[in-house]
């Protein structure tokens, strides 16, 4: 039978503050037994708390549970892979961050329909659960480090700029208009200049909720406390790389070839680069894979992959039309007349 739309709303709810309750008490109890944090574990249940108060008042309890029909629910029956295959209890966490903040956001967006200063106070709480839950997963660095890898989208190499104010300054705008990754990539740059640069660049991106990987050189990225580094097919391998690193951190490897991908996957890599897609200003090469190599590679990688290689506005439709929706670029930005706008414009485009 098909509810009727006031049923339909307060079922909705019902199920999403459901959500949020069980993702809320799975930090609790992550908080409170495995990393003993007063702190945390009082801000979660603060949290819950403040929404079984604001609940309480503004909705109608008897709506809730008169709306409330599990055994009709369809979407108790659709269990998606990667819920039997959180192994950790770092991806559980993260996953039930994840669901506290969009179940939040669907409360507050069916809640509008019923009363807009519930819907307010809703969001409120949804910045509340922002803040804490990027607070629990700023301790599990895996955590972070994975969800901004799987989000990714709009990927930079960047050099080290004439001083450390343009360079912070230029990541700081370029973060705000949607790159989600940097790469330090200078050929020409001493090795104490790449580590203090990295240093910099590396707590910068935790603040501004990003990615900094340093290119080349899994030594310096280490040293640096960096998120990871990558690795071409002339450096490091990318066990080797991992060994330097660490587990927690990330090992990113460009492929040209359909064996040097599954090698990456064999080896651990985190994600790859695939090119060069299109020649560029920024590194030549005898030979361009083109996008006929990327519709292979979309069919078979398992991990992040970003295409890279000339990429820009004006083909990165191609690039989409592929089967990508990752790119790595640096002429499109470092050339741009307003690097900040290039960067939001392909950013829309690949999040379209
Ligand atoms: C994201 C990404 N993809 C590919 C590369 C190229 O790496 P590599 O082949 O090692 O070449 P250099 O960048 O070292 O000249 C990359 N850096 N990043
Ligand atoms: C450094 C690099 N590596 C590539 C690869 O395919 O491995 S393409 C590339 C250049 C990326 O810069 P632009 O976006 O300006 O072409
Ligand atoms: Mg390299």
């Amino acid at each position: 039978m098909i509810p009727d739309s006031l049923t339909a709303t307060y079922r909705i709810l019902d199920a999403s503050i459901n959500r949020v309750s069980e993702g809320i008490r799975t930090i609790e109890e992550y908080s409170r037994f495995e990393i003993e944090s007063v702190s945390h574990s009082e801000s979660f249940k603060s949290l819950r708390h403040q929404l079984t108060r604001l609940v309480n008042t503004s909705l109608s309890r008897s709506m809730l549970l008169a709306a409330r029909n599990t055994p009709d629910d369809i979407g108790t029956v659709i269990q998606t892979k990667a819920e039997y295959n959180r192994t950790t209890k770092i991806q559980i966490v993260a996953a039930a961050s994840s669901r506290i903040q969009q179940s939040l956001r669907v409360i507050e967006e069916y809640g509008k329909t019923i009363d807009a200063g519930f819907a307010k106070e809703v969001e409120q709480l949804r910045y509340q659960a922002y803040h804490h839950c990027a607070s629990i997963e700023r301790l599990v660095p895996v955590s972070r480090r994975q969800r901004l890898l799987e989000q990714a989208k709009l990927y930079l190499l960047m050099d080290v700029h004439e001083d450390l104010e343009m360079f912070v300054a230029s990541i700081r705008s370029l973060a705000a208009a949607g790159v989600d990754v940097f790469q330090l990539r200078d050929k020409d740059a001493s090795d104490r200049t790449l580590y203090e640069r990295s240093v910099v660049a590396a707590k910068l991106a935790i603040e501004l909720d990003c990615l900094f990987l340093v290119n080349d050189r899994a030594d310096i990225a280490a040293a640096a406390d960096s998120d990871g580094v990558h690795v071409g097919q002339d450096e490091l391998p990318a066990k080797i790389a991992r060994q330097v690193i660490g587990d927690s951190r990330l090992v990113g490897v460009s492929t040209h070839t359909v064996q040097e991908i599954e090698q990456a996957q064999i080896d651990g890599a985190n994600y790859i680069g695939c090119g060069p897609v299109f020649g560029g200003r920024t590194k030549s090469f005898s030979h361009y894979v083109g996008t006929a190599f990327l519709e292979k590679a979309a069919t078979m990688t398992t991990i992040p992959a970003f295409a890279i290689g000339g990429i820009d506005e004006t083909n990165v439709n191609q690039v989409i039309d592929a089967g990508f929706d990752r790119i790595a670029v640096t002429g499109a930005l470092r050339d741009a007349e307003d690097p900040a706008a290039a960067a939001a414009h392909l950013k829309a485009i690949l999040v379209n």
